[in-house]
């Protein structure tokens, strides 16, 4: 029989029920919740008189609601303008007292983006499944999860039961094997990646991303390559278990301590595919040919490399991709064959789910230092990725570089990410941005998304323009 593959071990692990159909039942180890998802699912439980099955699976905190301006904030909920908005995170305060799940509140410093807080509590551990009715969940694959995004109506159900009714996936391996060229980061990895398979080429997959560039690359941008592992069209993404995880979640908060820690280690150091495990798809890419990367359209999969010019209608390759375009560079303002460098900027936005932790905070900040951001730009923002990201940027002095050069220092939220609080883009406008989202209207009505990495970001705001950060 052949090998397991990472993916195989963590359902196998999980597996409760199989029936013939091939629906199964997984358990469910942890679940994250945020304001956006989980009021009708609460509601679900009080209608049918239950209870949460586990409480200590669950873990709450509002993020993408959230003011990320100092001033709104400091006045807590009652600074969120917005009527919707205000009521989403205050019933998720309210559902999280009656149901008496443990909540990081807007005041509190452990407040952030639900795909930072758990890693960065030991609420995301090796092994476990983690779910959230977030689709950028498969983020906490980065340390050897299953994990992925559910809707609103299985939210209730792992509340209420703590499984999940599930189809198994087929297994891909994306390999990226070589080294790095300086200044090409996990973000350009996957936006690379993406710009080769498609937003549908990991459609009905789980993705391992595997090879020397993910073995070397960090636990943080291992988080930003999984995190993206949707929008290459892939419900989980993941990354076998090495030296790095394990060092990275040893002593947090939630992390197993003793004698159970030295357990964990002993099962944590199995999840890796087998040598002799078979994958039904496999993708190479030579990690030394993968240069800075810019999206220049509607959709993730409509990136190129900062030394190229914007694709003509002749480099498509079909007919269904032609009108895609047509309809991109419209939107867009953009010409076919237009060089990157020509595109006016308006604001840059580092922050997100995919590019807020502390490491991507340094990487723009070594950039930006001691430098200013170029007159043309109307807005220049860096929002952390949590209370605890900030803290420790603060602790760093990094805070005092983004400000000096004219970036604006925010409180942590999901931001400009996607507009559902007050920060957005005008109509027409075009952002650098370190999300992982440039659909039409995703950062406000017009807004024009271009997705790069930190350091791309950086140089943008100082330069006013796309550059070539090899060469800033
Ligand atoms: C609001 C939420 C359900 C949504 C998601 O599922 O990902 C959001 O986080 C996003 O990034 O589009
Ligand atoms: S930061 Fe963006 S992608 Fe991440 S959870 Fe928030 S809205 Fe979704």
């Amino acid at each position: 029989m052949a090998g397991k593959t990472l993916y195989d071990k963590l359902w196998d692990d999980h597996l409760v029920k199989q029936r013939d159909d091939g629906s199964c039942l997984i358990y469910i180890d942890r679940q994250l919740l945020h304001e956006v998802t989980s009021p009708q699912a609460f509601e679900g439980l009080q209608l049918a008189g239950r209870k949460p099955w586990r409480l200590d699976a669950n873990i709450a905190t509002p993020d993408h609601n959230v003011p990320t301006d100092k001033a709104e904030r400091s006045e807590g909920i009652a600074g969120i303008k917005d009527d919707t908005s205000r009521i989403q995170v205050k019933t998720l305060d309210e559902n999280c007292k009656a149901f008496d799940i443990v909540e990081f509140d807007i005041n509190d410093v452990r407040q952030g983006i639900v795909h930072v807080v758990g890693p960065e509590q030991g609420l995301t551990l090796p092994g476990m499944t983690v779910v959230c009715g977030d689709s950028h969940t498969a983020t906490h694959g980065a340390f050897g999860c299953l994990a992925h995004g559910i809707g609103t109506s299985e939210v209730e159900h792992v509340l209420a039961t703590q499984c999940l009714i599930q189809k198994k996936s087929k297994n891909m391996l994306i390999r990226v094997d070589g080294v790095l060229g300086a200044g090409v980061t996990p973000k350009d990895v996957v936006l690379a990646i993406i710009a080769k398979i498609g937003t549908a080429g990991g459609t009905g997959y789980a993705i391992e991303f595997g090879g020397q560039v993910f073995r070397d690359m960090s636990i943080e941008g291992r988080m930003t390559v999984c995190n993206m592992a949707i929008e290459a069209g892939a419900r989980v993404g993941m990354v076998a278990v090495d030296d790095k995880t394990i060092a990275y979640v040893k002593d947090k908060p939630h992390a197993p301590k003793a004698e159970q820690w030295d357990q964990a280690v002993d099962y944590w150091s199995t999840l890796h595919s087998d040598d002799d495990a078979v994958f039904d798809a496999v993708v190479e890419i030579d990690g030394a040919s993968i240069e800075p990367q810019v999206s220049w359209g509607t959709s993730p999969e409509m990136v190129i490399p900062v030394t190229q010019p914007v694709p003509t209608l002749a480099q498509a390759k079909d007919e269904v991709q032609r009108n895609d375009w047509t309809r991109a560079y419209q939107y867009m303002g953009l010409t076919a064959g237009q060089a990157l460098s020509d595109i006016p900027l308006d604001r840059v936005f580092i922050g997100s789910c995919t590019n807020s932790r502390i490491e991507d905070l340094r990487a723009a900040a070594e950039v930006i230092k001691g430098r200013k951001v170029a007159s043309s730009i109307k807005q220049a923002m860096v929002v952390p990725g949590s209370g605890l990201v900030k803290q420790q940027a603060e602790a760093e002095g990094l805070d005092k570089v983004f400000v000096e050069a004219g970036f604006q220092w925010r409180e942590p939220g999901c931001s400009m990410c996607l507009a559902m609080n007050a920060d957005k883009l005008q109509p027409g406008e075009h952002c650098a941005s370190t999300s992982n989202r440039n659909f039409e209207g995703r950062q406000g009505n017009g807004g024009r998304t271009h997705l790069v990495s930190p350091a791309m970001a950086a140089a943008a705001a100082l330069a006013g323009h796309f550059v070539d950060v090899r060469h800033f």
